[in-house]
C-alpha cells in the first residue's frame, strides 16, 4: 500500500490517532485557521448555505455554561436560524441543545462503575445546557435539551460490535435509571429531553429495544420510540441485543414544539424520515453511534437532505472516542479480530429545512451545541418550495402496495433491439 493511502486510511478509522482532523477539531475549525478571511466566507457560505440570506449567526454563550465547558474541557459552540417575520404569526424561538460524549471509564470496570461515571460525566455538560436556557435536550444515541438531546444507547458503552450477551445486562425498563436521572434535570430546567436507552420490555418477556424516551418538561415522560431499522453492517452487530421497532412514527407534540426521534442507522431510510414529517413532525432528532471508517462521508449529507425534503429541522448526535472491548471479536468479513468498532466521530451539527446547518462539534472531544430555531422556518420553507404539496404520494402508495406483494414485477421497459 502506498504511504500516502496508508496515512488515509489511519485518518478514517482514528483521525489520526486522536480522532482531531490533523490536529484540527472540526473541518470548520481546519478551514477557519488555514484560509484567508474573506476565503473562508466563501467557503463557508458553499458548505454551509445561508438562512435568510445571511451566514448562520453565532450566538453569545451564557457566562456559567462557558465556564463549565473550560472547566470540563467540552466542546461548546451556539448558532442560531432565523426565519422571516410573518404578519400573522410571532416567531416560534426554541432553544435546543445537542450533546456528544465519549465513555468515562475502561469497559473493563464493573458496569454500575460504568453506568455511574457515565451519570458523573454528563452532569456539568447537562447543567451547562438548563443553566443556557435549553429548551429540548437529545443525548447521543443515548440522551436531549430544553429541547435536548442525547446520543444512542447513551447509558452505556456502544457494546453491539461484540455479540457478547452480557451487556445485555445494561438494559433499563423505560422508567429505570437513567429515566429518573434526567427527569429531575427536566424539572429542575423546564426541559424537554430526549433519552436514547437500550431497553428492557418487562412486561414482554424482557424483550429488549433501542428506544428514546421523550421526558416533558415537568419529568412526565411522554412517551417513546422505538428505532425502526436495524444495521446489519460491518462490526455493527447490533440485531444480536434487540429487535425492530414496533412504535411506528410517532411525533411527540411538547411544550417547545413538534419532536419525532430517527435512531442512528434509520438516517440511511428515506421513507423513515419521510413518515416522521407526513405525521407533523418540526425538529427531527438522529441520535447516533457511527465510525469514520464506515460512515463519515455520509453523516454531512443525509441528515440534511432529509431536513430539506421534509421541511423540518434536524439534530444530528454522534458518540465520540474509541471504546475498547476486553475481549477480542470479528465480523465475518475477513478483517483480523479487533477490540474496537474504530473512532466515534462526534461532529454533531444541525440542519434547517432551508438547506443551511451549523458547523459541527468536535471530532475528538465531548460536546453540546446549543441553537435557536425559529420553526415558523419549516412552514415558510413549504410555501416556498411546496415539496409536500407537489409530492404526489398517491402514485408512490400505489408502487409500494404492489412492491410488497409477492407477485411484483418492476416496471421495467427494454429496448426491443437488445440481443437477448
Ligand atoms: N448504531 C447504528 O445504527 N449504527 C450503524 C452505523 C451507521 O448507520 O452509520
Amino acid at each position: 500500500m502506498e504511504k500516502s493511502e496508508a496515512v488515509a486510511n489511519e485518518n478514517l478509522r482514528n483521525g489520526g490517532g486522536d480522532g482531531s482532523i490533523c490536529g484540527y477539531e472540526s473541518l470548520c475549525q481546519l478551514l477557519s485557521s488555514n484560509l484567508e478571511p474573506h476565503l473562508f466566507e466563501e467557503v463557508n457560505r458553499l458548505i454551509l448555505g445561508l438562512n435568510c440570506g445571511k451566514a448562520l449567526q453565532s450566538v453569545a454563550i451564557p457566562e456559567p455554561a462557558k465556564a463549565l465547558s473550560d472547566e470540563h474541557d467540552f466542546d461548546l459552540q451556539a448558532f442560531r436560524f432565523n426565519a422571516d417575520r410573518e404578519a400573522l404569526r410571532e416567531p416560534r424561538v426554541v432553544r435546543v441543545g445537542l450533546i456528544q460524549n465519549s465513555i468515562a471509564i475502561p469497559t473493563t470496570a464493573s458496569f454500575s462503575d460504568q453506568k455511574k461515571a457515565i451519570f458523573q460525566k454528563l452532569k456539568p455538560i447537562i447543567e451547562a445546557a438548563g443553566s443556557s436556557g435549553v429548551n429540548i435536550l437529545c443525548l447521543q444515541a443515548s440522551w436531549m435539551m430544553t429541547l435536548r438531546e442525547l446520543q444512542e444507547a447513551w447509558m452505556m458503552p456502544f457494546a453491539f460490535c461484540t455479540r457478547e450477551k452480557k451487556w445485555c445486562e445494561l438494559a433499563e425498563p423505560i422508567d429505570g435509571e437513567s429515566t429518573k436521572f434526567l427527569q429531575e434535570y427536566a424539572r429542575k430546567y423546564n426541559m424537554v429531553i430526549v433519552s436514547p436507552i437500550l431497553e428492557r420490555d418487562v412486561n414482554h418477556g424482557d424483550t429488549l429495544w433501542n428506544t428514546a424516551i421523550i421526558i416533558g418538561n415537568h419529568g412526565n415522560i411522554i412517551g417513546k420510540h422505538r428505532k425502526n431499522h436495524i444495521p446489519r453492517v460491518g462490526d455493527f452487530n447490533e440485531s444480536t441485543y434487540y429487535m425492530e421497532g414496533n412504535t411506528g412514527h410517532p411525533v411527540f407534540e411538547t411544550a417547545f414544539g413538534k419532536i419525532a426521534v430517527n435512531i442512528c442507522y434509520g438516517r440511511h431510510h428515506p421513507l423513515n424520515w419521510l413518515a416522521f414529517g407526513l405525521n407533523g413532525a418540526e425538529i427531527v432528532f438522529n441520535p447516533s453511534a457511527t465510525v469514520g471508517e464506515l460512515s463519515e462521508p455520509m453523516w454531512p449529507i443525509e441528515a440534511r437532505n432529509a431536513a430539506i425534503a421534509n421541511s423540518y429541522f434536524v439534530g444530528s448526535i454522534n458518540r465520540v472516542g474509541t471504546e475498547i472491548f476486553p475481549n477480542a471479536f470479528t465480523s465475518g468479513d475477513g478483517k483480523p479480530q479487533h477490540n474496537d468498532f474504530g473512532h466515534f466521530y462526534g461532529s454533531s451539527y444541525f440542519s434547517a429545512p432551508d438547506a443551511s446547518c451549523t458547523p459541527s462539534l468536535s471530532r475528538r472531544k465531548d460536546g453540546l451545541l446549543i441553537t435557536d430555531m425559529d420553526l415558523n422556518l419549516c412552514r415558510q420553507l413549504k410555501d416556498k418550495w411546496g415539496f409536500r404539496m407537489t409530492a404526489r404520494y398517491e402514485i408512490y402508495a400505489d408502487l409500494l402496495a404492489r412492491y410488497v406483494r409477492p407477485d411484483f414485477e418492476p416496471q421495467v421497459i427494454t429496448d426491443p433491439s437488445l440481443n437477448r
